[in-house]
């Protein structure tokens, strides 16, 4: 059996991910985040759509993907998208100016990209994401593979200790087929200066930092929703 802590933290993802999907309307095309509170809203979505809901969407990650078909939910190619209605995707952290960090599931770079089309862009989260300033959670970077060195190199000169990010002992690969590198900062005084910093470098495809992307964040803090916008 879970502890009962984790049982409260899935039910305010839950909480948040049912608020979310009652802003989806007929004919929008939404954008499909990655991980656990988005996994949720996915399937909130799916029972929509096998009610009667005619929506398209696109997906952030292969896993998505084929969760959203395994559902039912049509599903369209991010590379033919020039705009989003609505997306939902969840974050690693967020501060209530609406910096993110994200790219804990390592979908980053498709997240941003989904963010970045979206006309409304909701976060989802449970009460643990919210925080006064962005930064315990590393950030991950997306790193081509022939760069990773030069990238290193660069993101030490910033003063990030880096770490190559594996999962059960071996090197993790993106759905692009890139490293992320999971940084760690310290906390962030000024996360718009960084992402503009790393974004100067060549070899980093995305970083987990996502400043001014977001519509609103729905967070569920025990029986609560709080909208932050
Ligand atoms: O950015 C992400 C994946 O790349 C996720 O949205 C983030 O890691 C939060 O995941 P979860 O909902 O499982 O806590």
């Amino acid at each position: 059996m879970k502890p009962l802590e984790n049982n409260s933290q899935d039910a305010e993802k839950l909480a948040a991910a049912k608020a979310a999907v009652q802003f989806v309307k007929n004919n929008d095309i939404v954008g499909l985040g990655t991980g656990s509170t988005a996994t949720l809203a996915i399937q909130e979505l799916a029972k929509l759509v096998n009610g009667g809901l005619k929506i398209q969407a696109s997906a952030s990650s292969v896993k998505t993907e084929e969760l959203a078909i395994s559902l039912g939910i049509p599903i369209l190619k991010l590379e033919t998208l020039g705009s989003i209605d609505i997306s939902i995707d969840g974050a690693d952290e967020f501060t209530e100016s609406l910096n993110l960090i994200k790219g804990g599931g390592g979908a980053l770079f498709r997240e941003k990209i989904i963010a970045s089309l979206s006309k409304n862009s909701i976060i989802i989260t449970d009460s643990s994401k919210k925080v006064k300033m962005l930064g315990a959670f590393n950030v991950p970077v997306e790193v081509i593979p022939l760069a990773l060195q030069f990238v290193l190199n660069q993101i030490e000169k910033l003063d990030g200790k880096t770490l190559l990010r594996k999962t059960n002992g071996r090197t993790f690969i993106s759905d692009n087929g890139n490293y992320i590198v999971d940084v760690d900062f310290g906390l962030l005084e000024n996360p718009a200066q960084l992402a503009f910093s790393l974004n100067q470098i060549d070899g980093i495809l995305a970083h987990g930092l996502f400043i001014g992307l977001t519509s609103k964040v729905i967070m569920a803090d025990g029986d609560e929703i709080l909208v932050f916008k």
